[in-house]
C-alpha cells in the first residue's frame, strides 16, 4: 500500500487524460512535464505518455501521464490504455459547450474499458483554457460543480495551458484524491482483516513453524494490472 512505503521511494501513478478534441490535453500535459506551451498543437493520434516527478506532502510520486486521442475515430487506439491508471483528468474546454457535455461519455467509456467503480476512482474535472476572454465562456465553474456533485466526483478546478494558472494544482489535486481514495481503502480492508503484517510469523494450519513471505512489486495497487513504463522528464 502505497502509504506504507519508505518515505524515499516513489510510488508511481498512472494518470489519463482524457477528453474531447481539441480541448487542450496535449497542452496541459506538456505545460506540466516540460513548462511549454504550443499555440498550434497538432490532434494526438492513439495516445502519448510522459513521466513526471513531483512531491505531495512529503511523498515522492512518478506520475506517468497518457494524453489520449479525443477525436471518436481514435477511440478503438485509446481505450486498450485505460486499465491500470490510478487516476483520470476529464477534461473540457471552458469556451467550448459541446466539450462539457461530452463528460458523460468520457466518463461511462472510461468505467467501462478500464473496469473501475465510480465512487472508487478518483476522477477530476478540468475545465481548460481558463485564459480566454470572459465573453468566450460557454460554461459556468457553478454548473460544472454541480455536474460533478452528481457524478460523485469532488474534485473540479479550470486551468490554462497557456499561462500555467492551476496546472501543477490539478496533478497535485489529483494526487491528493488518489491519496483520500487510498486511505479510505486501506482502512476498509483493516476493518475487514484483509491486511496481513508481513513483520509477523503466520502460523498456518498443520504447520509447525511459522513462516513469511512478501509480496511482488511493479504492479498497479489499486487494479493488480502490470505498470508501464517511459521516459521521464523533471524540468517543473
Ligand atoms: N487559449 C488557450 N488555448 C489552448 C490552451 N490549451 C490548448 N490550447 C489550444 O487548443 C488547441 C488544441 O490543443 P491540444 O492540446 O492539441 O488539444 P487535445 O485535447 O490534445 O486534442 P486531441 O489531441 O485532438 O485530443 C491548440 O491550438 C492549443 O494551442 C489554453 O490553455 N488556452
Amino acid at each position: 500500500m502505497a502509504n506504507m512505503r519508505p518515505p524515499s521511494k516513489s510510488t508511481l501513478l498512472k494518470v489519463v487524460i482524457l477528453g474531447d478534441g481539441g480541448v487542450g490535453k496535449s497542452c496541459l500535459m506538456n505545460r506540466f512535464v516540460s513548462n511549454r506551451f504550443d499555440e498550434n498543437s497538432f490532434h494526438t493520434i492513439g495516445v502519448e505518455f510522459m513521466n513526471k516527478d513531483i512531491e505531495v506532502d512529503g511523498q515522492k510520486y512518478t506520475l506517468q501521464i497518457w494524453d489520449t486521442a479525443g477525436q471518436e475515430r481514435f477511440r478503438a487506439l485509446r481505450t486498450p490504455f485505460y486499465r491500470g491508471s490510478d487516476i483520470c483528468l476529464l477534461t473540457y474546454a471552458i469556451n467550448d459547450r459541446d466539450s462539457f457535455k461530452s463528460l458523460i461519455q468520457w466518463h461511462e467509456e472510461f468505467l467501462k474499458y478500464a473496469d473501475v467503480k465510480s465512487d472508487q476512482f478518483p476522477f477530476i474535472v478540468v475545465g481548460s483554457k481558463n485564459d480566454i476572454e470572459p465573453q468566450y465562456r460557454q460554461v459556468s465553474a457553478e454548473e460544472v460543480s454541480s455536474w460533478a456533485q452528481e457524478y460523485h466526483i469532488s474534485s473540479f478546478i479550470e486551468t490554462s495551458a497557456k499561462t500555467s494558472l492551476n496546472v501543477n494544482e490539478a496533478f497535485v489535486l489529483a494526487v491528493r484524491q488518489w491519496q483520500k481514495l487510498e486511505k479510505a481503502t486501506e482502512r476498509e480492508m483493516r476493518a475487514h482483516g484483509d491486511t496481513i503484517d508481513l513483520t509477523r510469523g503466520v502460523r498456518l494450519p498443520n504447520q509447525s513453524r511459522s513462516c513469511c513471505s512478501s509480496g511482488g512489486s511493479g504492479v498497479n495497487s489499486r487494479t493488480n494490472s502490470p505498470a508501464h513504463y517511459g521516459h521521464s522528464n523533471d524540468m517543473m
